[in-house]
């Protein structure tokens, strides 16, 4: 069953991704976003170094989360990033088994390409991750990057899933409220909807992002 099924004052999870600039990040956590992504896919035009990502990590405010998103890193790369900038979550993106992504001892959620004709079913999704905290669909296809600003059908979510899910992939402030209502995800993962230019992020659409999510949750 979906976690947030039939939940009353039910709050959606936010996470803004894509962060560059310790500005973005603190007005992030003052709009009332649950985490903050911050990118080291190799081949991302929003990837920062962990040295950059330790200095960002400082702009947090309290009880809101770092991500930090991979794509097919090596090991040592995602060792680096866990000793330096110490996320509270990992999400990997890439062909990344169960295996890879649970030896770095922190939680990890696992990104699902959805932009493929074919999907897996809950069933083989959680025999294939057991350690995943959750998962994250996202448009692109296999091999592909995430962050494209492409939505996709939304009736392809694998159901019943029995870990949280979470939503990516072109939402905006502008179509979240229904993205919401449709699928009724754990959390919503936003990067280009709220950008003016890759990286650099836009306060007031971060403002109406965080509104539209607040309205679908009133909404019975
Ligand atoms: O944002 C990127 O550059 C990126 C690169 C490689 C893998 C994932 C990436 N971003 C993630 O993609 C989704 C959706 O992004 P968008 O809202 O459609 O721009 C989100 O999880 C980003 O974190």
């Amino acid at each position: 069953m979906n976690v947030a099924k039939g939940r009353v004052l039910f709050r959606t999870r936010i996470k803004f991704c894509g962060m560059t600039r310790p500005g973005d990040i603190r007005l992030a956590g003052e709009l009332g976003a649950d985490a903050i992504g911050l990118i080291f896919a190799p081949d991302s035009s929003r990837r920062i170094e962990p040295e950059q990502a330790r200095a960002m990590r400082e702009a947090l405010l309290p009880m809101v989360d770092a991500v930090a998103l991979f794509m097919d890193n090596p090991l040592d790369d995602v060792r680096e990033v866990v000793r330096h900038v110490r996320p509270n979550l990992l999400q990997f993106h890439g062909s990344e088994d169960d295996a890879f992504c649970r030896s770095f001892g922190v939680p990890y959620i696992k990104a699902i390409p959805m932009g493929d004709a074919v999907t897996q079913s809950a069933m083989s999704l959680q025999a294939k991750y057991p350690a995943a905290a959750g998962f994250l669909f996202d448009s692109h296809g296999a091999g592909g990057s995430g962050g494209s600003g492409k939505t996709f059908d939304w009736s392809r979510i694998p159901d019943p899933l029995e870990k949280p899910f979470v939503l990516a992939g072109g939402l905006t402030a502008d179509n979240v409220f229904d993205a919401i209502l449709a699928t009724r995800p754990w959390g919503v993962d936003v990067s280009s909807g709220i950008e003016a230019e890759p990286g650099v992020k836009d306060g007031e659409c971060m403002r109406r992002f965080v509104e539209e999510v607040r309205r679908a949750d009133c909404h019975q």
